[in-house]
């Protein structure tokens, strides 16, 4: 007996990480305006959801987004998923005749490269949806033409970012790593963050380079060194744009974090634990401090985008 051949779906839905980078070494800026960079990304648990509905016949893409930070999601052409979605279609030819829902997890303005995951989660349901197979190399090379940090939520797991985050090598990770990260009210605007660390660098930083320690003990899965080696070269401007976020900083190590930094260009702050149970005693802690928004525990390392069945 032979089976009926597949039909198209008429939706799909992609989950796709946050991520925080156990690593952020900044060069000075380029003529382009942007940064060469070390960026070692590490995918933690904490996912959006991206479902691509069809719509055939629709005047134009539609997008939806729920949560509780949707209300700071923009819902126009701007939208990283509905900039996603369009550029594909173009790549292939087709109208994007598409609705797309966002069902948002990942902090906005954060640090921990929401948009970015919901731009890779996009392509990849998009992709599913109209049957198009792009390769791996096109979709990655997609990915980058959208944004520095876009290529990374597609891989998952760890890798080295370089050029400007875009240029990705995987990395061996040896473990589970536990987090928490602490939200706090307001986001902090990328490129401002940027600037500030030009001003505060007088734009001479040395060129950036992958710390070895960090690698091996990522590769390791060693905690203790993981902690001892965590370093984000945005963290003094993310501080000097945001002062508070020290006193978030400081809850989690005195609540027993093995080490705390500012999560990318913040203002999120990220705190790795010694295990899952010292994670929630520190969730707990930060919870009733008063110096952040909330508390969450994820682990790590995440896998990148799928596509759930
Ligand atoms: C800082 C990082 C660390 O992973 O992420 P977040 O913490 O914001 O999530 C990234 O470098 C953010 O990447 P992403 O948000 O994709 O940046 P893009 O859209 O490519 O660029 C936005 C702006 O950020 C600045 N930019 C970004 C990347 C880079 N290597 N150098 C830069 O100077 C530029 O001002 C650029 O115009
Ligand atoms: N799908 C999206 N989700 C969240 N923010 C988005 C999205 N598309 C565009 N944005 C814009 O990108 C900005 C940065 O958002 P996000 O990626 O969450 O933070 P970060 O760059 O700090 O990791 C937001 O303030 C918002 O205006």
């Amino acid at each position: 007996m032979t089976s009926a051949p597949a039909t198209p779906a008429d939706q799909v839905t992609v989950r796709v990480p946050a991520k925080v980078n156990v690593q952020l070494a900044v060069g000075p800026p380029r003529p382009d305006g942007f940064h060469d960079l070390a960026n070692v990304f590490l995918a933690v648990g904490l996912y959006d959801e991206i479902t691509a509905t069809r719509a055939e016949g629709a005047e134009r893409l539609e997008l939806t987004c729920s949560g509780p930070d949707a209300s700071l999601v923009p819902l126009d052409d701007s939208n990283l998923a509905a900039r996603a979605a369009t550029r594909l279609a173009a790549h292939h030819n087709l109208r994007p005749d598409v609705r797309l829902h966002i069902s948002k997890d990942i902090p906005v303005a954060g640090g921990m490269a929401g948009g970015s995951a919901d731009a890779a989660g996009a392509l990849l349901a998009c992709d599913e949806l109209w049957g198009t197979a792009t390769p791996r190399e096109e979709l990655l090379a997609i990915c980058a033409e959208l944004g520095s940090d876009v290529p990374f939520p597609l891989v998952g797991g760890a890798a080295l970012g370089e050029g400007r985050g875009e240029r990705l090598t995987p990395l061996p990770v040896g473990g589970t790593f536990h987090w928490v990260f602490a939200t706090a009210d307001g986001g902090l605007a990328t490129p401002a963050v940027y600037r500030e660390f030009d001003r505060l660098t007088g734009g001479r930083a040395p060129e950036p380079a992958p710390s070895a320690h960090l690698l091996a003990a990522l590769a390791d899965g060693d905690v203790t060194a993981l902690a001892a080696t965590l370093a984000n070269d945005l963290q003094p401007a993310a501080l000097s744009l945001r002062p508070s976020l020290r006193d978030t900083l400081d809850a989690g190590t005195g609540a027993g974090a093995l080490a705390a930094l500012v999560s990318g260009s913040g203002p999120t702050c990220a705190f790795l634990a010694a295990d899952a149970d010292a994670a929630e005693l520190i969730a707990k802690a930060l919870a009733a401090s008063g110096t952040c928004r909330t508390a969450r525990v994820a682990a790590s390392p995440a896998p990148g985008a799928e596509v759930l069945r």
